[in-house]
């Protein structure tokens, strides 16, 4: 599903990936560790949205380097700040811009911001000022605007990092039941642990690759 083979990047004079290589398949698959430790950079080059300087990354089959197109179309992506993702005045015109380019009967498109906007809460902000939803609505607008699209891998960047208690486990809720594969960049290490696995990445290695118990415990033990 997404394999990564001996991945360098390198960014103006560091060394931000040092040889990552590994082979992600599992549903749910969580990357921890410190600041600056290389976790958004290898969440970003699952869609391209990064290359590695040498090495390769493979996802859904094809290679970041040569499809990123096509990557982009089967892997959403969801940052830390939602701000950054919203783009139109409202709740639904917000969601119905990511369909801009499917070429779909108006219709349809219709029918499909509302079943994602009712599937995710937000049904009743459909006419709503994107802008004035709370930071958990926001995240949720931006996971409708990626689910919309029917990804089949889905990225997320520090997806609690700006939410409350509530909000929080209403992703964690959702991750359990998404059908899809995840990867997720958290220092929510709760949010993890029911995961499929875990990596842990120091200073652009690899440095731990296990059950959530076993690679969290890697990490608390290097943090300490
Ligand atoms: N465009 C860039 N040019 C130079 N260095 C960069 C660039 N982008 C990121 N870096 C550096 O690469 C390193 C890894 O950054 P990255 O954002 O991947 O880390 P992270 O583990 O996600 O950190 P955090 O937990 O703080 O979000 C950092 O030291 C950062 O300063």
């Amino acid at each position: 599903m997404i394999e990564f083979t001996d991945v360098h990047v390198r960014l103006g004079s560091r060394n931000v990936l040092c040889g990552i290589t590994a082979s992600l398949s599992e549903r749910r698959v969580g990357v921890v560790g410190a600041n600056g430790s290389g976790k958004s950079t290898l969440a970003r080059l699952i869609n391209g949205l990064a290359l590695p300087t040498s090495g390769s990354v493979t996802v859904l089959g094809m290679d970041t380097r040569r499809h990123a197109a096509k990557i982009r179309r089967g892997v959403g992506f969801l940052f830390t700040d939602p701000d950054a993702q919203i783009v139109m005045p409202t709740v639904a015109e917000d969601v119905a811009f990511s369909l801009r380019r499917r070429g779909l009967p108006r219709a349809e498109v219709e029918q499909r911001v509302a079943d994602v906007l009712a599937r995710y809460g937000l049904a009743g902000h459909a006419d709503h000022p994107a802008h004035h939803l709370s930071g958990g609505q926001k995240q949720l607008l931006a996971l409708c605007s990626v689910m919309v699209l029917e990804p089949d891998v889905l990225v997320m960047d520090e997806p609690t990092t700006l939410l409350d208690l509530r909000h929080s486990r209403q992703v964690a809720e959702l991750l359990r039941e998404l059908p899809q594969h995840v990867v997720v960049v958290s220092h929510d290490l709760p949010l993890l642990a029911d995961f499929d696995r875990v990596l842990v990445l120091d200073q652009g290695r690899v440095v731990a690759d296990g059950t959530p118990d076993e690679a969290i415990g890697h990490y608390r033990k290097i943090m300490s």
